[in-house]
């Protein structure tokens, strides 16, 4: 059989089906809540509560975190400013793929510095990209230290850790701060779900 002959049975499509053919299906709007604050603030328990209340409205998430992150694709990757940069920007491209899916994309990195959430926002997309700060202050954290590292970092037996021997830049202008001492995680998901339910559910 020839090409015309195939092509009577099976058309060539030459588009590539896109981000919008995916929401279609979806009925749903691809975004990325990117969770940024101190180690123990709260990152990926706010994440995975939200994740359970976005699914149960049939919304269709992805969770990225340092779980699934940096012990794969970053795995070759510490904690110098350089490795954190790269960190995120392989993040970033990595979660544009998800939110160009159609996909609500929710990652939790602490991503210190507003130069390296900047440059995420970028890579995703400004309009795509909902920046939500955990605000969670120090002392709690260190008093959660849910790993353990505070006390470690403390000792000086690891360097560079954010908070303790290396910077964290709070957001200027965050879409949303979370300061888990004051609120529930309940209230913290209430007040996302009000935030992101308007731009996620397709009309
Ligand atoms: N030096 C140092 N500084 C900060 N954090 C450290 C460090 N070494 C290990 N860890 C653990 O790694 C988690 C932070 O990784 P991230 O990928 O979110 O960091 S970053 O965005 O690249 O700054 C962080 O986990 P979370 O508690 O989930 O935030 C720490 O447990
Ligand atoms: N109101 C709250 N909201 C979120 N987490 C809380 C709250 N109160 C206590 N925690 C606890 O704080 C810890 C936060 O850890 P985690 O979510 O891993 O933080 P991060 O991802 O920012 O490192 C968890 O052990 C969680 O149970």
């Amino acid at each position: 059989m020839n090409n015309q002959e195939t092509n009577h049975i099976y058309p060539i499509f030459d588009r590539m089906l896109g981000r919008a053919d995916k929401e279609e299906l979806l009925k749903q709007h691809g975004l990325m809540i990117w969770f940024t604050g101190l180690s123990g603030s709260g990152k990926s328990t706010i994440a995975i509560a939200l994740e359970r209340e976005l699914q149960q409205r049939g919304l269709l998430c992805r969770i990225l975190d340092g779980d699934n992150i940096r012990s794969g694709i970053n795995n070759n990757l510490g904690f110098s400013a350089e490795d954190r940069v790269e960190n995120i920007r392989r993040i970033a491209e990595v979660g544009k793929l998800f939110v160009d899916t159609g996909i609500i994309t929710l990652a939790a990195f602490i991503s210190p510095n507003n130069e390296i959430r900047e440059m995420a926002a970028g890579i995703i997309g400004k309009e795509d990209f909902l920046e939500i700060y955990v605000s969670t202050p120090l002392e709690e954290c260190e008093r959660r230290d849910v790993k353990g590292l505070y006390a470690k970092a403390r000792r000086g037996e690891i360097k560079n850790f954010t908070g303790i021997s290396a910077p964290f830049e709070a957001p200027a202008h965050p879409a949303l701060s979370l300061d888990t001492s004051k609120l529930s995680l309940k209230e913290s998901v209430d007040q996302l779900l009000d935030l992101i339910l308007p731009k996620v559910i397709k009309k």
